[in-house]
């Protein structure tokens, strides 16, 4: 594929973003641009709303996966963009318009000009949420091909186009969804004295809750939590009876999860009985961290080198990425890819260079063909 077709690909896969587990129009659209290829040696397996394509080896002792995700957020696009998302609630903000871009690049690279060993390229739904990589893991389907390796990219609109960065160790970090309810007694405005008003109590929790990460976690380490939403009454005259909020917890170490967790069951506890209210959570979907084999990453600076790619060594991120539970199993790697754009990811605005797909599509092939 030239780059004319891949961007064309590009722009139609980011006008139909779709949500985790949701994504038909996209499963159709991946299907029948793997089908035009029309190679004799590639297997293709629908799970779910994703995709399994093996392609055959010449020689093959071992099997590499690469995988990509392919869902997009529920955020309104307000790019201006020609080719913007027809799909008005949802956009390719986090850029799995280019990782499957890439992905199709490599898939015909690959299967026109087959290596020793076998691939599987692996179109991955849900990775924003709740999570595709877990359900693939356990699914037989994919037990079928016991791979040997496995990596997978992520753009970054902080990187120039050209670059790519990566290290070994801890690239994501391990994360936590967290929805939190509120239940106290409404009522009249003017009557706060005989209400339980869950505003007050939910927005106090959130400003405290940041105790816990500046209190409860070493400052040596590292945690975040979010709260992104919060949800809460009906009109300015009535005092709220319901509060909701929605957040994601990050953290560097598993056990750092944990003590954060603890404190915040303990902090619940606090709060029912100082506003007298009934608070319950729900953690949602949880990813573990994204952990780099060093001489996988070690591997791909020297592979980046030949290939002509300016490699840099990255720092670790509080970004989360279910592609953590595959390098749990199997040694691999994550790599950013520089798309360089003014806005970052989850953004509206999000506009990554797509002359960074070529730099993908290359470093993604060149990775497949030299790994030892
Ligand atoms: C790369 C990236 O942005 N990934 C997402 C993963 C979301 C995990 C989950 N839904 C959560 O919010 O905890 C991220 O937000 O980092």
């Amino acid at each position: 594929m030239n780059k004319e077709e891949l961007i064309k690909i590009r722009r139609d896969l980011h006008q139909i973003p779709e949500l985790g587990f949701r994504e038909f129009k996209t499963q159709e659209y991946l299907l029948a641009t793997i089908m035009q290829m029309n190679r004799t040696n590639i297997h293709i397996t629908k799970w779910e709303t994703g995709l399994f394509v093996f392609v055959k080896g010449l020689n093959p002792k071992r099997t590499i996966a690469y995988r990509t995700d392919i869902d997009g957020l529920p955020i309104v696009e307000e790019t201006g963009l020609p080719f913007g998302s027809v799909h008005r609630e949802n956009m390719h903000a986090c850029g799995h318009d280019l990782h499957m871009t890439i992905a199709l690049g490599a898939l015909d690279e690959i299967s026109s000009n087959p290596i020793n060993d076998n691939v599987l390229f692996i179109f991955q739904p849900a990775e924003e949420g709740p999570g595709g990589a877990e359900p693939i893991l356990k699914s037989d389907t994919f037990k079928q091909w016991e791979i040997d390796k496995i990596f997978a990219l992520h753009i970054a609109p902080e990187l120039p186009v050209g670059t790519v960065s990566s290290r070994e160790g801890i690239l994501f970090a391990n994360t936590s969804e967290l929805f939190i309810d509120f239940k106290g007694k409404g009522g009249h405005a003017a009557y706060p004295h005989l209400t339980r008003d869950m505003i007050v109590t939910a927005s106090t929790f959130v400003t405290q809750l940041q105790h816990i990460i500046s209190r409860k976690v070493d400052p040596l380490d590292s945690g975040v939590i979010t709260i992104g939403k919060m949800t809460a009454g009906t009109v300015q005259n009535i005092i709220a009876e319901k509060a909701r909020l929605e957040g994601t917890i990050r953290t560097l170490q598993p056990e750092t999860m944990s003590i954060i967790k603890t404190e915040l069951e303990n902090m619940i506890a606090g709060f029912q009985i100082a506003y007298d209210c009934e608070i319950t959570t729900d953690y949602g979907s949880m990813y573990y961290q994204v952990y780099n084999h060093g001489q996988c990453v070690s591997e791909f600076r020297e592979i980046m080198k030949d290939a002509g790619i300016h490699y840099t060594e990255a720092n670790s991120a509080m970004t989360g990425e279910d592609f953590g539970y595959f390098l749990k199993d199997t040694p691999g790697f994550m790599f950013w890819l520089g798309v360089e754009s003014d806005y970052g990811l989850h953004h509206s605005k999000l506009n990554p260079n797509e002359d960074a797909i070529i730099v993908g599509v290359k470093a993604v092939t060149d990775t497949l063909r030299k790994m030892k």
